[in-house]
């Protein structure tokens, strides 16, 4: 058995990264891109103005009051001149006509007669005036290779013009769920039977990771079902999870039908809980997490392991955020393992661990917003300790 620390090493290492494809703006929320992006051209792409107001020559402006002729208005295709000594009414958005460098806003103003006097104290050359090119000259990076696209950086690239950009495609995900005693909710229950769940909380996961590429498959315990699953879905999806039939019981068929349909093995068990006969492997078409059946262990295996797996592949720098709280109660633990305790978090300084902890139970997960880790090696956490917090992702 391994240690937490060295199995998300090791998920990070063999982890495989997805190719890089053109895709829509529309469609790339949540990617990252695969390729610096240069700006097709300046922004602004033209001397705007910010204010709705008057534009004049600074240097033409002696404390009188100066005419006002001429407007420009925002969208105006024409580029209009300034009379020299003049002012021009403009408005927020339009371009600064000809000669033209300094924009008083009109609350900053009074107007009689067609002349204008300005009361703006403050006003010097160049205010109010968004230049071309200050927020990106053209052919500089405007975002960055590695950048996770996100509404404003979207709304950057729309307003370069840019309609399609190279980024890390999402992958497929195949779900495969063993076990003989699951029943699909909605149909009686027989005795022995549960309704199968983890289904439901994994689709629910990935899709809040940004994955609706999902395939969902029943599979029974029987090692070439089994295998012949893992096989098939190795070939067409790029990340296989498996739920149930990683432990040591007679029929936990998932190791050793992943070896059988040519899966390496990267670990198998680690010192923690919940979750400690997880299973990760690996293929040249993609890799396999084997999560333990138990549903608290899958959402738990979820968050620290396939979770940052994803983000991997997809090209983000994923650093689980170091955050400390204080534990505002006792908790004791096994000395041997690393636990993952579901807690609430005030997002600020205090983290409380709940109750009903076990794996086969969700209730407390239903309401926690983070995992608490307490590590191997200590078995009692007094109230007051500072302890690691892993706010639940999404
Ligand atoms: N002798 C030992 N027994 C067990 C050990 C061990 O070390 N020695 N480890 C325990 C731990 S820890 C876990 S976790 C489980 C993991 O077992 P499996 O991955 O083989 O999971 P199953 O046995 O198939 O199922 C466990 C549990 O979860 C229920 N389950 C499974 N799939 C679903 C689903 N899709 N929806 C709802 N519930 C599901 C299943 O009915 C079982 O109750 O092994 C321990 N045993
Ligand atoms: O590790 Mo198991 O996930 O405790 O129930």
């Amino acid at each position: 058995m391994i240690s937490v620390s060295t199995a998300k090493a090791l998920v990070k290492q063999h982890v495989p990264l997805m190719p890089a494809g053109q895709v829509k703006l529309e469609a790339a929320d949540g990617l990252t891109l695969a390729e610096d992006i240069k700006a097709p051209l300046a922004l602004p792409p033209f001397d705007q103005s910010a204010m709705d107001g008057y534009a004049f020559r600074f240097a033409d402006w002696n404390g009188s009051p100066m005419k006002i002729e001429g407007e420009q208005a925002a969208g105006t295709a024409a580029v209009n001149t300034l009379v020299t000594g003049t002012a021009m009414r403009i408005f927020t958005g339009a371009a600064l006509p000809a000669g033209a460098d300094t924009v008083v806003m009109q609350e900053k103003t009074t107007r009689d007669n067609g002349l204008l006097t300005i009361t703006d104290e403050q006003l010097v050359e160049g205010t109010n005036v968004r230049k071309v090119g200050s927020e990106v000259d053209k052919d500089v990076v405007a975002i960055g290779k590695g950048t996770t696209l996100l509404p404003a950086a979207l709304g950057l690239l729309a307003s370069m013009g840019i309609t399609e950009v190279p980024v890390y495609k999402r992958p497929q995900v195949s779900l495969l769920i063993t076990g003989n005693e699951l029943q699909t909710p909605g149909i009686p229950l027989v005795h022995g039977q549960v309704y199968e769940s983890n289904s439901y909380t994994l689709r629910a996961a990935l899709q809040r990771a940004g994955i609706n590429d999902i395939n969902i498959i029943p599979v029974k315990d029987d090692p070439d079902q089994v295998e012949s699953a893992i096989s098939s879905a190795i070939g067409s999806s790029d990340l296989v999870l498996l739920t149930g039939g990683v432990s040591v019981g007679d029929y936990d068929y998932v190791v050793g039908a992943a070896g059988r349909a040519g899966i390496e093995t990267i670990f198998h068990k680690i010192r923690q809980r919940p979750g400690k006969p997880l299973f990760y492997g690996r293929h040249s078409k993609g890799i396999v997490f084997g999560l333990p059946g138990n549903p608290g262990s899958v959402l738990t295996c979820f968050y620290e392991y396939v979770y940052p797996a994803i983000c991997a592949m997809m090209g983000k720098d994923f650093e689980q955020p170091v955050i400390t709280a204080v534990l505002q109660r006792a908790y004791s633990k096994p000395a041997d393992l690393t636990c993952f305790v579901k807690a609430g978090y005030d997002g600020k300084s205090g983290v409380m661990p709940l109750d009903a902890q076990e794996s086969f139970r969700l209730r407390s997960f239903a309401v926690a917003n983070a995992l608490i880790k307490l590590e191997e090696g200590k078995t009692e956490y007094l109230a007051g300790e500072q302890v690691e917090v892993h706010p639940i992702p999404m």
